[in-house]
């Protein structure tokens, strides 16, 4: 089944657009889970269990665990997340030369989705926008501050680049499997790209920690109802300086996420 038939059942089923971000920094994990052989996986378990009701998806982004036992705590969380029955996105932005990519793209035998980066272009995404089954979210318009130093560039027609990533996006959306990443920072930006291309569910981080605009964030980040808000830190680290308690903080945080976006979806 196609990732945003599956979405769209997720999104339904728990009535959330929420995506939870697991990025375990372990300089802010609660000191007791240190304790265990993987502190990561420790944190996340606690996360699942409190947040899953309220999770479309699971986003874990893999600069949080590009370590031997980083692997580990991942392949654990991603199992522990489908046990669950939820979809998990991983947050790679990977793309590299053909032969490279295609190793990369192995990644989609364990996840649902995955983000990349269209900067090589469209040999380097092909191994994954050939998989029927995956959802891939390429890289428009990103929500920190110098993503507008080649993003935001003219071209010669007078479209900025991530206009032009847009229009290839959808060109490249054979499969029905493609969808954009916009920063919740970036509303007009958001509007425009909306109308653009229509049909691309869009992935939009910056909510929460980063600040940006929720409302936005729904009203044009959802393409017939179904795309994905993430909020990382705002949701994991919400229970900070509680110990034991923190997933509680956690669940209330997902939980309050959920209905604020809720209040802006049709
Ligand atoms: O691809 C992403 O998810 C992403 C794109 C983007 O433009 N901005 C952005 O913040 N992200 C990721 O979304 C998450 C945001 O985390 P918080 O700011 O803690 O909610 C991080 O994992 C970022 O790497």
């Amino acid at each position: 089944m196609n990732f945003f038939d599956r979405l769209h059942d997720r999104i339904r089923t728990v009535d959330s657009v929420v995506s939870v971000g697991l990025d375990p920094d372990l300089s802010r994990i609660p000191d007791h889970l240190h304790e265990y052989d993987l502190p990561r996986w420790a944190f996340n378990r606690r996360i699942i269990d409190a947040t899953h009701e309220h999770a479309a998806v699971y986003k874990p982004n893999a600069a949080f665990y590009e370590d031997p036992d980083g692997w580990r705590a991942l392949e654990e969380t991603i199992a522990y997340a489908h046990g669950k029955n939820v979809p998990v996105l991983l947050d790679a932005k990977r793309a590299d030369i053909g032969n490279t990519t295609r190793q990369y793209a192995e990644m989609l035998e364990t996840v649902d989705a995955i983000t990349v980066n269209p900067y090589m272009g469209r040999d380097s995404l092909q191994p994954f926008l050939a998989d029927e089954e995956a959802g891939v979210f390429i890289l428009c318009r990103t929500s920190n501050p110098g993503g507008a130093d080649i993003q935001d560039l003219e071209l010669e027609t007078g479209e900025p680049v991530y206009e032009r990533v847009a229009a290839l996006a959808d060109l490249w959306n054979e499969n029905d499997n493609v969808g954009l990443v916009v920063g919740a920072t970036k509303p007009e930006e958001l509007e425009a790209l909306r109308e653009q291309v229509p049909d691309l569910p869009f992935l939009v981080p910056g909510v929460g920690a980063q600040g940006g605009d929720a409302e936005a964030a729904v009203e044009y980040g959802l393409a017939d109802g179904v795309g994905l808000v993430n909020s990382s830190r705002g949701i994991i680290f919400a229970g900070e300086g509680q110990g034991e308690q923190f997933a509680q903080a956690s669940e209330q945080a997902a939980k309050r996420l959920k209905n604020r976006l809720n209040q802006y979806r049709a």
